[in-house]
């Protein structure tokens, strides 16, 4: 589903893009400063190959950042998740204005997403807030400015993003008009384009609204083709994530849509957790190891945490 007007103010999207763009342009020493292998917390700069999908070097350098929190030390954790909490990086000195324009527009797609949420219940036939205690006070919703690179792959296999299903609840997502998102619909083996379309949100079904829903909403496996040598591809996620503690548990549904809900899709690669703090550990783990084996080597064995996804 693609969503149109959705409350931007004039200006904000061409904005959003440009600054993003302006992000990717500063030199490179400016965006290491900001190398999330020094966070802990999965938050920062991503370098081009860096990061791992279905097994996989993604052909993409990407910025990362949650809701702002102090660093909660491992004495006061309840479970291994907690380590998601921190500090995001910023460009302060060399763009200081991506700070507040970022944040400007998880603002509003907070707004569109809890709205989203409501409507989703309301389809559902369940009370507009039935998700609402999943939300409640610390949503852990994440960002990512993302632009994908034209390699000379030189007969290598490359990707721009490999095939994956997103771990959040819902995913927002600008792109723009450069092409190659590509979703795989549930039980099809065919990949369908999603094209772009100009001002537009795409909206994608993450795990955990397919845990709730019992598999009545599936959270299809997409994946980005890689760019032309030479051309980039620039987008902006936002996920809409429960807080770290929430479990969602499957809804109730009326016998008709139930008829259509087959439980979860799980691979063995990709097990799919209720409580959203472990399915999102999962996902980090995969896709950024080195920050995993540099911060969390002792948790390395202690959770579902396999190379790819199919
Ligand atoms: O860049 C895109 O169009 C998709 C990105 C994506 O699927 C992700 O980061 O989870
Ligand atoms: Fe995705």
């Amino acid at each position: 589903m693609q969503l149109t007007h959705f409350g931007a103010a004039a200006g904000q999207i061409e904005e959003l893009a440009a600054t993003t763009r302006r992000f990717f342009e500063l030199p490179q020493e400016d965006r290491l400063a900001l190398d999330n292998l020094r966070s802990p917390h999965f938050r920062g700069y991503t370098r081009l190959g860096h990061e791992i999908t279905a097994g996989r070097r993604d052909a993409r350098e990407q910025l990362d950042f949650g809701p702002e929190q102090p660093m909660r030390p491992r004495a006061d954790w309840d479970a291994p998740y907690r380590l998601l909490e921190g500090p995001n990086q910023w460009p302060d000195s060399a763009q200081p204005e991506l700070r507040t324009v970022v944040l400007a527009w998880m603002e509003l797609l907070s707004r569109v997403a809890t709205e989203l949420t409501h409507a989703i219940a309301a389809s559902l036939g369940l009370p507009e807030d039935q998700f609402d205690d999943a939300f409640v006070d610390a949503p852990h919703w994440f960002g990512k400015l993302i632009r994908y690179v034209g390699l000379d792959a030189d007969g290598l296999d490359v990707q721009g993003v490999g095939p994956h299903a997103d771990y959040g609840f819902l995913t927002l997502l600008l792109q723009d008009g450069a092409g190659g998102l590509q979703a795989r619909p549930p039980r099809m083996t065919e990949w369908v384009d999603i094209p772009p379309i100009e001002d537009a949100l795409v909206i994608n079904v993450g795990e955990m609204l397919e845990v709730a829903t019992h598999g009545y909403l599936v959270s299809p496996v997409h994946r980005v083709l890689p760019c032309a040598p030479g051309t980039t591809r620039q987008s902006i996620a936002f996920f809409w994530s429960p807080r770290l503690d929430a479990t969602l548990r499957p809804v109730p549904l009326t016998p008709e849509l139930a008829a259509h809900a087959p439980g979860v899709t799980e691979t063995e690669y990709n097990p799919v957790l209720p409580r959203f703090g472990d399915n999102a550990l999962k996902g980090w783990f995969r896709s950024h190891p080195e920050v995993a084996a540099r911060h969390h080597a002792d948790l390395l064995d202690s959770l579902l945490i396999k190379g790819g996804h199919e």
